[in-house]
């Protein structure tokens, strides 16, 4: 490569990462939505009708082009219908996405119902067009066409911003009225306004959609999932190869390097290049700022004297393709693509792109908050729920039947037994998971706060209400979910105005006139005995039934201990503490634990273990409630019409059978001592010798079996069934 690359102010022009043609990217993009990166999440289309996109613009080709480019990206996920503005008469265009060019800015308006679905385009330009402009002589006089004044002044700015700045540009457009002569005409694909007596016409064709209007549209329509790919390569390596053709086939490199400069600094990926001798030759700003280094420090050296682990010279050597591989530099996660470049067969260098993946998440997520208000998000699904027990499962089993339906959802559970996590779950697993969900801790707020964030209010409705009045979550989640939590704590006055919302399905905002319909689903959740709350008279009867349609229990932890072990690795994993290990007496301790306040306590108790350890975790280390010698917690009392009950102690042969079924889930063996020392952890004073005996009757009883030697005792079928109806 004989141009060296020099380095300009970064480009503030940042709207427009990706300048070049979209033609690569395009191509790019359409392979992988088919292909290795399911960059559109086509599943989640299945039985719901297609969205619909209307593109509106002012001139036929422009319309056709962007329409061209959506069906390559779009398949045939959505339906695009497009028309011309003139084309539009009285009626009003309603669609899920429009998309129009700047040009319509103010006018478009006019014409559609809903302004709000309004997006417009931003456009860049086919790099393959710029070879042709870039070899101009410089000092020529060129009128740039395009069909508007705004979109000629656009196209003006852009190429003096990819370095087209030794032609003198001069915009043209309908109305403009004649010109000084001029030396040629560049046209953006608008032939019909190309002036007669012009000899020479450079056709660079009309701007093309922009990635990031690309992206928005997918976001917009709710197309992008999260393994979104903005990784295109294709044309960063077509930037090369034509900055070779040029170097090439040029006399004025000066002005070319210059170009080229601009060019590549305008790009939004980290390049480098290197040559056959393994040199740097091209390392651009966004490379500056992804290794910390400045190009002028690493330009000429050898590359892996200079930045470690970049692979380019494994690339160069081995003529091999690193497409999309995922780096982690320094805090920093990229993901980079190397390939060798090549003429006339021989490798003549090695080319890296890098991009900063977090760039590519902040913009997705930018425009999703856009999209959906802020914290007005599902965040989990059924897949974060941990647990394998069968009372979990159920739970799950049955939720995901529930999600299907519209009618209102009560869930009931302990406190800290994951009501919020089923809730934001159904919601994501319903049809209306695109549309808003909005929480409401009933509790958590004063009654006349509860009132107004619930239903809204009118300007003036009290002092200190805002201007305008305020919108209610019932508003706000309109189309959406409401997750009303804490229900069985609102006072008689929020009752007879929530009945009355889920009746008419209206709400009035308070000191308001107006009946706002509302189409929203509605799920609750307490931790009270709502009947009881019911049959005291603190509860609307009518009311509870109308919650109460579908309900949902969800099951102590006590009464399904099995996940304990999985939840610890979950805490663990989530606090990035897997390095730590338990003791088995701390697993059976926590094993054997009451967890009145269920996984939240499970999950605060790991909290505060993996802040005082450093690597192992021992009985000591338990919060002092744990500790046996100051606590005097004893399991929960049980109500027995079992067999059992003939046994004795029971409270004993509960703690035998619950480390006899810990054992079988680590799949471990547990000898009596262990029982013994365990016991002693807990609370109960249980020799070896009384453990032996009390096996004998769980044995006489069929709930364990008594091995022989290493084999050790295990927990039958019946003893867990027997285990799990004495848990609650
Ligand atoms: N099965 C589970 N898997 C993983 N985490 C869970 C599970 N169940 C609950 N959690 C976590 O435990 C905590 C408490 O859960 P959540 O807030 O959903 O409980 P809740 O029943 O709504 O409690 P409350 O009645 O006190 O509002 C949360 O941090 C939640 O993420």
């Amino acid at each position: 490569m004989g141009y060296e690359v020099g380095f300009s102010l970064y480009n503030p022009f940042g709207y427009l990462w990706e300048l070049f043609s979209l033609k690569g990217k395009l191509d790019f993009m359409s392979k992988n939505i088919v292909g290795d990166y399911n960059f559109l999440s086509g599943g989640t289309l299945v039985g719901i009708t297609k969205k619909e996109l209307v593109i509106i613009t002012i001139s036929k080709e422009t319309n056709e082009l962007f329409k061209q480019q959506l069906e390559k990206v779009l398949k045939n996920k959505v339906n695009i219908k497009s028309y011309i503005i003139e084309e539009i008469d009285d009626q009003f265009v309603e669609a899920d996405l429009i998309l129009s060019t700047k040009s319509l800015m103010g006018e478009i308006d006019n014409y559609v119902a809903d302004p709000s679905k309004i997006i417009f385009a931003r456009r860049s330009l086919d790099i393959s067009f710029l070879e042709q402009l870039i070899k101009l002589p410089a000092n020529k006089k060129a009128l740039l066409i395009n069909n508007t004044q705004l979109a000629a002044f656009e196209a003006k700015d852009l190429l003096t911003e990819v370095g087209i700045d030794h032609i003198d540009l001069i915009p043209f457009y309908p109305g403009k009225g004649t010109v000084d002569k001029v030396d040629l005409a560049i046209n953006l694909g608008e032939d019909k306004y190309v002036p007669d007596n012009i000899d020479q016409v450079i056709n660079i064709g009309s701007r093309v959609l922009d990635l990031t209007t690309i992206i928005e549209i997918l976001i917009e329509l709710n197309l992008l999932d999260d393994k979104s790919n903005l990784l295109s390569s294709r044309y960063i390596r077509e930037l090369v190869e034509l900055s070779r053709r040029l170097e090439i086939n040029m006399k004025n490199k000066a002005r070319i390097n210059k170009k080229l400069d601009a060019i590549i600094n305008h790009v939004h990926d980290g390049i480098i290049y290197i040559n056959q001798q393994e040199e740097i030759k091209v390392f651009n700003e966004m490379a500056e700022e992804i290794f910390e280094m400045d190009a002028e420090d690493v330009i000429g050296n050898k590359v892996n004297e200079t930045i470690p682990n970049t692979k380019l010279d494994e690339v160069l050597k081995e003529d091999i393709k690193h497409i999309n591989a995922v780096q982690n530099i320094g805090s920093k996660k990229i993901v980079s693509t190397r390939v060798p470049v090549k003429e006339e067969g021989e490798t003549v260098g090695a080319l890296a792109t890098f991009k900063d993946v977090t760039d590519v998440k902040e913009l997705e997520e930018d425009l999703r908050r856009k999209l959906k208000k802020k914290g007005h998000i599902a965040k989990y699904n059924f897949s974060d729920i941990v647990g394998k027990s069968q009372e979990l499962k159920k739970g799950i089993k049955k939720a995901k039947k529930l999600s299907k339906s519209e009618s209102t959802v009560l869930i009931q559970g302990e406190s800290g037994t994951g009501k919020e996590l089923f809730a934001h779950s159904i919601h994501n697993y319903s049809e209306r998971n695109k549309a808003p969900f909005v929480v409401i801790n009933c509790a958590a707020l004063p009654d006349n706060l509860l009132e107004s964030e619930l239903f809204g209010y009118e300007e003036g409705a009290f002092t200190g209400a805002k201007k305008g009045g305020k919108p209610g979550v019932f508003e706000q989640a309109h189309t959406g979910t409401i997750f009303l939590d804490e229900i069985g704590d609102i006072s008689p006055s929020i009752q007879s105005r929530l009945l009355r919302v889920l009746q008419e399905k209206e709400v009035m905002r308070v000191g308001g006139t107006k009946v706002i319909p509302i189409d929203i689903r509605v799920i609750t959740a307490t931790n009270k005995n709502i009947q009881q709350l019911v049959s005291e008279g603190k509860f609307r009867e009518d009311l509870y039934y109308r919650l109460n349609v579908l309900s949902l229990q969800l099951p102590p932890l006590r009464r399904r201990r099995e996940d304990i072990p999985l939840l610890i690795d979950y805490f663990l994993e989530k606090f990035d503490r897997e390095d730590l290990s338990l003791s088995k007496e701390v697993i059976s301790r926590l094993y054997n634990y009451n967890w009145k306040g269920n996984i939240r306590e499970l999950e605060n108790c790991i909290e505060y273990i993996v802040q005082i350890c450093e690597d192992e975790v021992e009985i000591d280390n338990l919060p002092s409630h744990f500790n046996p010698k100051q606590n005097n917690q004893k399991q929960e009392q049980v109500n027995m019409d079992f067999e059992l009950d003939e046994l004795g102690d029971i409270e004993e042969y509960i703690f035998i059978l619950n480390e006899l079924y810990l054992a079988k889930q680590l799949d471990e063996n547990i000898g009596r001592r262990e029982i013994a020392k365990n016991a002693e952890i807990n609370n109960l004073y249980l020799s070896p010798q009384m453990v032996r005996s009390r096996l004998n009757k769980l044995e006489e009883h069929g709930l364990v079996d008594i091995g022989k030697g290493r084999q050790g005792t295990t927990i039958t079928n019946k003893g867990i069934k027997v285990l799990k109806e004495l848990g609650n």
